[in-house]
């Protein structure tokens, strides 16, 4: 398949606002595309790389070749290239990767040009895209979009399970299996206001377990081989020996674990989230930086153990798996109720003793991998939310010259963001400057010379004290006291929370 007929319908896909127009023009590229093209296809369309990053920056970029007039580059042809332009590295390689950058636009015309542009910088990924994807891939493929769901949260990849539906429809996306040694989109968590209505919800008696701020950790065992994955599903083994060694220090060789490692004090409390993030993205001189920031490894769920997928098997089960594996040390702690009292006293405790708060989990729930279950509730003394920033002004009097009040919204599944709210409060000056300057960078549209409109792909850490009716914002709901927290660089869009976790939240 041409080039040319996936940036066609990117762009048709673009212009149409209608998700069932959208379905309809990617499933009918999708039942064109041959087997081998497939993934590439569907990859584009996401607006992401089969090779993720191949490290062409803005600069690689500045004097494009001239454009050809007539569009005759196939995906193949254009991921080869690809491929090899992420491969070269080493000495002397920026001009290797220039020849071959420049290799690649040469045979492109300006319509691709610009659509290859846009695809390197991940200007064209919207997170927003894969349900819409989701259903195009099962309506090309005659099979459920729930099989397709499914696959996916097994697979992780889209254009790896689209190609397999494409190809071999419900069969090939039953194949699908867990896998000892590849990642599973982990379970995630919906919100509460407080205990009591997150009891309300998980139905009692149900689990209330610590809410540990450290980093979502797989573990994966194969005999004497164990790999570590994080949430986004990057293999971080050689980062955390300590997980490692716990691993296989336990009795089963065949296991994949859910948890959470955390960078402790010696007192047991906590360090900020920073420190455990910091620890466990440095790869290098590992073994010193353990010596002086150790990682604690707290498991809180079974997966898979001795050859049995238990993803299906009620939380209960999968527990027990849990506690005849894993050492009294390395559980997460926990405690099993079904009284408002005691559930509160608990969550004073573990918030005295340092930690976010609880996440109550309901005995009966399965894993439900990928998703923002129903099975687990988060709560925490403080709220907060990871929402996206829409717009930021520029501020006055002290604040002359720097972007300030933020324009805050959460996603939208259906696509797009809803605007929650504005805040300008949180920010040190070291803050204010860096925003000022992403935010220009990120500047889209016109400007009014007091708001400026940011391409949406900045996650901000937002504390508040609750949400509000407010008839002046599109959602019918406001923040109350937002205030910022951190900027999220480790999470994507795609990660940020959700107009319906903040209706959740609605008192
Ligand atoms: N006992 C636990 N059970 C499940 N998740 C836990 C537990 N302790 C800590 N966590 C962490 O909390 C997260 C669950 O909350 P959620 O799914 O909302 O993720 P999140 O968006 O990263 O949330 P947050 O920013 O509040 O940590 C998990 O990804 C995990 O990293």
């Amino acid at each position: 398949m041409l080039l040319i007929d996936v940036v066609r319908v990117s762009e048709a896909v673009t212009r149409t606002s209608a998700r069932l127009g959208k379905i309809g023009h990617l499933a009918e590229l999708l039942g064109r595309v041959g087997p081998d093209e497939a993934g590439i296809a569907i990859s584009y369309l996401s607006g992401e790389l089969p090779q993720r990053q191949v490290g062409v920056g803005w600069r690689t970029l500045e004097d494009l070749p001239q454009p050809k007039l007539a569009a005759t580059a196939t995906l193949t042809a254009v991921d080869t290239l690809l491929s090899k332009i992420k491969a070269v590295s080493g000495q002397g390689s920026q001009v290797a990767r220039r020849a071959l950058v420049a290799e690649l636009f040469a045979g492109l015309t300006s319509q691709e040009q610009q659509f290859m542009s846009r695809l390197l910088h991940g200007e064209l990924r919207q997170g927003a895209l894969d349900g819409v994807m989701i259903e195009a891939v099962a309506k090309a493929s005659g099979a459920p979009s729930g099989d397709v769901r499914r696959a996916l949260t097994l697979r992780g990849s889209l254009p790896a399970v689209g190609a397999a539906a494409l190809a071999g429809g419900v069969a090939a996306l039953h194949a699908f299996r867990l896998e000892v040694g590849r990642a599973v989109s982990p379970m995630l968590a919906g919100s509460a206001p407080n205990v009591a209505a997150a009891l309300e919800k998980a139905g009692t008696p149900a689990a209330l377990e610590w809410k540990l701020d450290g980093v979502r950790v797989q573990a994966h065992r194969a005999g004497s081989e164990v790999k570590v994955f994080t949430r986004t599903l990057d293999d971080i083994t050689p980062q955390v020996p300590e997980l490692v060694e716990a691993v296989l220090a336990m009795p089963a060789e065949d296991l994949v674990l859910d948890g959470e490692v955390i960078a402790l004090r010696p007192d047991g409390r906590p360090h900020p989230f920073q420190v455990t993030a910091s620890r466990v993205s440095s790869k290098t001189d590992v073994a010193r930086l353990r010596e002086r920031t150790p990682l604690s490894v707290f498991f809180f769920d079974a997966l898979r153990v001795d050859g049995a997928d238990l993803l299906d098997q009620p939380y209960a089960e999968r527990q027990e798996a849990l506690t005849r594996l894993v050492p009294q040390g390395l559980l997460t702690p926990r405690l099993v109720s079904d009284e408002v009292t005691e559930a509160e006293q608990f969550f004073a405790d573990v918030v005295k003793a340092g930690h976010e708060g609880l996440v109550v989990k309901s005995l009966a729930s399965p894993y439900a991998a990928g998703r923002r279950g129903a099975g687990w509730i988060k709560v925490k003394p403080r709220h907060t939310l990871d929402l996206v920033v829409l717009a930021a002004e520029w501020g006055h009097g002290r604040r002359q010259g720097k972007l300030s009040n933020l324009h805050l919204g959460a996603r939208d599944p259906e696509g797009g963001f809803v605007m929650l709210g504005k805040t300008f409060k949180g920010m040190t000056d070291e803050l204010l400057a860096w925003q000022t300057e992403r935010f220009l960078e990120l500047a889209e549209g016109p400007t009014d010379g007091w708001t400026v409109r940011v391409r949406p792909e900045v996650v901000v850490e937002i504390a508040f004290d609750g949400v509000q009716r407010s008839p002046r914002y599109p959602g019918g709901m406001a923040l109350r006291f937002a205030r910022v927290l951190r900027y999220r660089p480790d999470k994507r869009v795609e990660d940020a929370d959700t107009v319906e976790t903040v209706r959740a939240l609605m008192l």
